[in-house]
């Protein structure tokens, strides 16, 4: 589902600064981003009226993201990640709760947090039948920008997102990827301290998304800035996210670096596939189990799945152990924990099962 609101944040009141200062605001503890206890329902409506019950999207969440990092939030689709966006960039108020954002409070200074933030929503803000240059040029104004600071700041965006040669044409003939380029850069115009960029690689290919990745990488290494990312790829968020917190049901269940939260998982998957189902689990957890330094078994069909400390050290004991008791293997595979191990652990169920579950729960409503 999407509930975006356009790429840009629109006209500024008073929005006079070209530059954004660093340090402006002095709330938030030193955090670029600084959220509490966020809480927001969104409630159905009866003729025109609230009525009770509604969506508790967010249920708590908090986070803490240091200047200068991509900070990623990843969880599956209705975790809660956009609504958390929209209440940090001030789209949306929360129920309680607080959050600071460059220094400023969003709900008490919301005009400061705007000339301080970026924003790369879902969906595209860029008018489809304007050029490229115009939609930055546009952008620019809606900040203050004016004359020559504004037209090398567009060339300068215009070249290092690789848009010179597409610069005159109508945004409608861009593919995709050069449309997400160009979001990035309608959110960089007015150099903000801060950039959201809201599942910015959803449906993109595999060649864009690499070059969009690449992109974000450069743009944390080199401006200084603080980037929050929503991501509902494990990929994604393991690769670019310096931080990240995984959101499930409108809480925060984990957060730290993606290499100490898959630390935290001790030991290697070690994943077996059976020739035939097993009809009876509890030899196989009792074979396997007697392997030492094996634990964490589950049965599922065919799929025997297991933690080991060493798995590549496993697997000849454990290949032994299911043929003794007759059951031969089709298959055997040893990985690292992965991001999906970490949500499985904190969130109690597979990120797929969630994401499952959450257009399951869409369907039905929209009966
Ligand atoms: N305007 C709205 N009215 C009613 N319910 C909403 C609205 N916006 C979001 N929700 C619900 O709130 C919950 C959180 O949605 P949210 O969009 O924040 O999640 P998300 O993690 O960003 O997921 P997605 O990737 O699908 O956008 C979901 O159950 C969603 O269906």
């Amino acid at each position: 589902m999407n509930t975006q609101p356009r790429t840009t944040l629109g006209v500024v009141p008073g929005a006079a600064a070209a530059t954004a200062v660093p340090g402006t605001g002095s709330a938030g503890g030193g955090y670029a981003v600084h959220a509490t206890d966020l809480v927001k329902t969104y409630h159905p409506k009866g003729r025109g009226k609230a009525v009770p019950g509604g969506v508790r999207a967010l249920d708590g969440l908090g986070i803490s993201v240091e200047p200068g990092i991509v900070f990623g939030l990843l969880g599956p689709n209705g975790a809660g990640k956009s609504t958390t966006v929209k209440i940090l960039t001030t789209l949306a108020s929360a129920d309680s709760g607080s959050a600071v954002v460059a220094g400023f409070d969003v709900a008490r200074e919301p005009g400061r947090v705007r000339r301080a933030i970026g924003v790369v929503a879902q969906r595209s803000g860029a008018d489809p039948v304007a050029t490229g240059r115009d939609n930055l040029l546009l952008q620019g104004r809606l900040y203050g920008m004016r004359g020559v600071e504004l037209t090398r700041r567009v060339d300068e965006l215009l070249t290092r997102f690789d848009l010179v040669d597409a610069a005159k044409r109508q945004v409608k003939t861009y593919s995709g990827g050069m449309l997400r380029r160009l979001d990035v850069a309608i959110g960089l115009v007015h150099r903000p301290q801060v950039l959201f960029l809201d599942e910015p690689t959803t449906g993109l290919d595999p060649e864009a998304r690499t070059a969009m990745w690449e992109e974000v990488e450069r743009l944390a290494g080199s401006e200084g800035l603080t980037i929050l990312l929503t991501t509902h790829y494990l990929e994604e968020a393991d690769k670019l996210a310096a931080r990240l917190a995984i959101v499930d049901r409108g809480r925060i269940v984990a957060e730290g670096t993606p290499d100490a939260l898959k630390g935290e998982l001790r030991g290697d998957a070690v994943v077996v596939e059976l020739a035939a189902a097993a009809q009876d689990h509890l030899p196989v957890v009792g074979a396997i189990g007697a392997v030492p330094g094996v634990r964490d078994i589950t049965v599922d069909g065919r799929r025997v799945a297991a933690r080991a400390d060493d798995g590549a050290a496993a697997v000849p004991a454990v290949l032994a152990a299911l043929e003794r008791i007759g059951l031969p293997v089709a298959a055997v595979t040893v990985s690292r924990p992965s991001l999906d191990d970490v949500y499985l652990r904190y969130a109690g169920r597979s990120f797929s099962s969630a994401e499952a579950g959450h257009s399951s729960v869409l369907e039905g409503a929209s009966r």
